[in-house]
């Protein structure tokens, strides 16, 4: 499969190594200053850039009739608008806060976690991500997604970064060192607390995850998630 990559930093470098030993060959390095690309070679685009990059490099490649997978973080306002678009140039379209396979099993666990815990109000809910200092977005768009699942099967309706509020939950952001991503979900009440964390122990199980999805997608349209890739629950 020719695959291009849409960001050439840390993730679209360890793309490249996975994609290659899995038999691809990447045949396009898209990063800042780079010149027109020759869609006609692409089998299909991956993107890992930045938050201001993602938009319209999603979107070129949907009016290119290329398939796009994006592991990008903090553009989701305009996620709305990339679906609406996809489903007008019958493209095809993955978005995952997190590809990793781990990841994806903690969302699951997440979820059904919040609908044990819906309805003891003795409890609290709070989420903690910490990364590397040179993360551009808070709160990470993995805790986003968790919060997202927590809302989804209880009483909480929204999250809000470093605040606590009524049916609010907050997520605190820390960045030290070089932390590829950890994530625990906890619940408080005042006799005792439950925890559930991932973490990521380096970039490669994201980076799998993205090459795995870029294989599902080829000759599919839509928009799907990492669920339908990986067929869980
Ligand atoms: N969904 C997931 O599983 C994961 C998502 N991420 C997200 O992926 C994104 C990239 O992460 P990293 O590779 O660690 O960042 P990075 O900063 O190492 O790489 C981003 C690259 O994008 C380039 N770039 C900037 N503007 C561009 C444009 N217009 N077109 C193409 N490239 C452009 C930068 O020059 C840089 O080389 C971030 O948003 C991060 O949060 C990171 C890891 C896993
Ligand atoms: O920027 C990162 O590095 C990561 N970003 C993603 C996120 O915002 O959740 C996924 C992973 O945690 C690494």
């Amino acid at each position: 499969m020719n695959i291009a990559l849409f960001g050439y930093g840390k993730m679209g470098k360890m793309i490249e190594c996975l994609a290659v030993e899995r038999g691809h060959e990447i045949v396009a390095k898209i990063d800042v200053g780079s010149g027109e690309i020759d869609f006609a070679k692409i089998d299909v685009a991956i993107d890992f850039s930045t938050p201001d990059a993602a938009y319209e490099n999603i979107t070129s490649c949907l009016k290119n009739n290329t398939p796009i997978i994006s592991g990008t973080t903090g553009w989701l306002e305009k996620f709305d608008d990339v679906v609406q678009f996809c489903e007008e140039k019958n493209g095809a379209f993955i978005y995952a806060s997190n590809f990793s396979l781990g990841v994806n099993i903690f969302f699951e666990l997440n979820a059904h976690l919040a609908k044990m815990m819906k309805n003891l109000s003795q409890y609290e809910v709070s989420l903690e991500e910490i990364h590397h200092t040179q993360k551009l977005d808070a709160p990470s768009g993995t805790a986003i997604t968790l919060a997202e699942g927590i809302i989804a099967n209880t009483d909480y309706q929204k999250w809000k970064l470093d605040e606590s509020g009524y049916k609010q939950i907050p997520i605190t952001s820390k960045r030290i060192g070089d932390t590829p991503g950890t994530h625990t979900v906890e619940y408080t009440s005042e006799v005792d607390s439950i925890e559930i964390k991932h973490t990521a122990q380096n970039r490669e199980g994201f980076a799998l995850g993205a090459v795995v999805a870029a294989e599902w997608i080829l000759g599919k349209t839509g928009v799907f998630t990492m669920k339908d890739v990986l067929n869980l629950g």
